[in-house]
């Protein structure tokens, strides 16, 4: 893969190819998945993740699951089943119901047809795929000249939390692509990485994209943030989404919204970066996005060894909710919300 554009999610004539995130950084292991319910499987065991990837990963399913049906005079019904077990696989991420529900009008669009459209379907997936690529690109220029108004001409160190990059998106990334970009043209001089347990997007994924590209990074536990604001070089904490509320209130990574008290704490500006694709117009409030919980296994391992005793509890929402009265500025493909409200949201997102 080439360093500085390049996708984990790869479409090959008529199967899907993922670079499997669980792997990585020891091992670079490409998955081949030829049905809908491998792909369904891939997203809740995280294979793939990040929220734009996601949605990107469940519409080449819907193919597959097209694919799976030609020739089947009951394949509608079968595709449609098929969606609902790509939309079953992870609840926050709104992106993933954004790409099924494109998928699903084309579909609709073929219904009387007596064999699904499959060239119609891997176009619309590959449109999802290309048009986030063009966003990210869009969306870090735009968040360059905004961090270039707000903090000035020296150069300064970020801090980012889980990973954005081009692994959890179709390629480049979200806040991690504005990191890169801005490290590219010397705008930010250092990263710091959050580790993001339980999971440890930032220690496994966001530390390799970025040492891949040679972007000066240092990694720290998640409890060293506030310690690091204190320091006084962190202009700002650049996060992604997974879904964002009506009033502007944010779903991320669970660690965000501890970040984001701890940034207006210490006068650090919290920039959220997400496609128009994250946000959710019918949810009102933060309090009603739907967030994930997973077992309680995950965060009593450190890879195979057990670090909690046997027979406890444990509670493992893997996303919070940073309400927008902490966030600085939202930066989308079309622009950029600064300081958002339920107004200038609306605003923004209508089309
Ligand atoms: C570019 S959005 C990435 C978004 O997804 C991550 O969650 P997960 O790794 O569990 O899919 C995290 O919330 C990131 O901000």
């Amino acid at each position: 893969m080439s360093k500085t554009s390049w996708s984990a999610i790869c479409w090959r004539n008529v199967s899907l190819s993922l670079l499997d995130q669980r792997r990585l950084p020891a091992e670079e292991v490409w998955l081949e998945l030829t049905s809908a319910q491998d792909v369904a499987d891939a997203i809740r065991d995280m294979v793939v993740r990040g929220a734009p990837a996601i949605g990107i990963t469940a519409a080449y399913g819907v193919v597959l699951g097209a694919i799976n049906q030609k020739g089947q005079q009951k394949w509608y019904g079968m595709v449609v089943r098929d969606i609902e077990q790509l939309a079953a696989s992870r609840p926050t991420a709104v992106n993933l119901f954004w790409a099924l529900e494109r998928m699903k009008t084309v579909l609709d669009n073929a219904r009387d047809e007596a064999s699904p459209p499959v060239a119609a379907l891997i176009e619309e997936a590959r449109l999802i795929h290309e048009e986030d690529c063009a966003n990210n690109q869009r969306m870090s220029a735009l968040a360059l000249s905004t961090m270039q108004h707000m903090s000035g001409e020296d150069p300064f160190s970020v801090m980012t939390h889980c990973n954005t990059g081009a692994l959890a998106t179709g390629g480049h990334g979200t806040a991690l692509g504005i990191i890169k970009a801005g490290a590219s043209c010397g705008m930010i001089e250092h990263v710091h990485v959050n580790e993001t347990r339980p999971w440890m997007q930032g220690a496994r994924l966001t530390s390799w994209e970025l040492s891949r590209e040679n972007i000066p990074l240092s990694l720290n536990v998640e409890s060293a943030a506030a310690l690091i604001m204190s320091k006084g070089n962190v202009k700002w904490l650049i996060v992604g989404a997974d879904r964002i509320a009506a009033n502007g209130d944010v779903a991320n990574k669970i660690g965000t919204y501890t970040l984001a008290i701890a940034a207006r704490y210490h006068g650090v500006k919290v920039m959220v970066a997400a496609p128009l694709s994250s946000f959710d117009l019918t949810i009102q409030s933060g309090g009603d996005i739907p967030v994930e919980e997973r077992a309680g296994e995950e965060i009593m391992y450190q890879g195979n060894t057990r670090i909690a005793p046997e027979n406890i509890n444990a509670f493992n929402p893997v996303f919070d909710i940073t309400p927008a009265a902490l966030i600085d500025v939202i930066v989308t493909e079309k622009g950029v919300i600064a300081q958002p409200t339920q107004d200038n949201i609306k605003n923004h997102v209508r089309v």
